[in-house]
């Protein structure tokens, strides 16, 4: 089993010193930086916009993995790709189309990540598969960081595991919410290749995100 990509959201960070934070993670070890996208309508939260994301795009080289939790969220892609995101995770519930937002995303340029939540069935992948790069399994229900991992995420992860096998994909599969060094294992066991902290990276500050992000990775 190889170690899993690891993706923090900034969720958790010190917004205050969001560009120091960013440059430290990569310094850590980290993968990816996960930018949590809520707009106070789709999700009860309002965090991010474009122009941070811009300004933020010169203090790491590590990609940016924006999840939108935006609806409708065809109108925010192209600003959100040209402020540097790489990977673009859209909700099926947050547009009426989404064969169509997937393809635009590409179109774009960036990587296209279905997210589903907690509520949504793997189903919906089998429709959409040849235009995703990424599956995101919610295992909160998405709007805030600190929340409690559901444990019946590990058998969703199990199931779109094997449908993206079965299906030839090399999508990343990616869990997000409540992941911490106690269930990282276990995710990676049931098929995660990439998985988010927020919590779990942040709380010591950054003396300890490199032991952190060690701890997820299994080391
Ligand atoms: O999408 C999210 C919430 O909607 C966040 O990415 C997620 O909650 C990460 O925070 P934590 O690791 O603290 O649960
Ligand atoms: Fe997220």
């Amino acid at each position: 089993m190889s170690a899993p990509l690891i993706c923090p959201s900034i969720l958790a960070s010190d917004f205050a010193r969001l560009g120091e934070e960013v440059a430290a993670l990569e310094s850590a070890g980290a993968d990816w930086v996960h930018v949590d996208v809520m707009d106070g309508h789709f999700v009860p939260n309002l965090t991010i916009g474009p122009d941070v994301v811009k300004a933020l795009r010169p203090h790491t080289r590590l990609p940016f993995d924006v999840h939108l939790m935006v609806a409708p969220v065809d109108p925010w892609l192209e600003a959100y790709r040209n402020a540097g995101a790489d990977v673009l995770s859209v909700h099926p519930e947050s547009g009426p189309h989404l064969h169509r937002t997937l393809g635009r995303i590409r179109e774009l340029g960036a990587r296209a990540g279905v997210v589903l939540n907690p509520g949504t069935s793997v189903g919906i992948l089998d429709e959409v598969i040849d235009l995703v790069d990424l599956v995101l399994i919610m295992s909160v229900n998405p709007g805030f960081g600190g929340q409690k991992f559901i444990p019946a995420s590990l058998d969703k992860i199990a199931r779109v595991r094997q449908r993206l096998d079965a299906a030839g994909s090399k999508a990343t599969l990616q869990v997000d919410g409540g992941v911490t060094a106690d269930n990282a294992a276990d995710c990676v066991a049931a098929g995660a290749d990439a998985l988010v902290a927020g919590t779990a990276v942040f709380r010591g500050g950054p003396s300890t995100y490199a032991d952190n992000i060690a701890a997820l990775k299994g080391h």
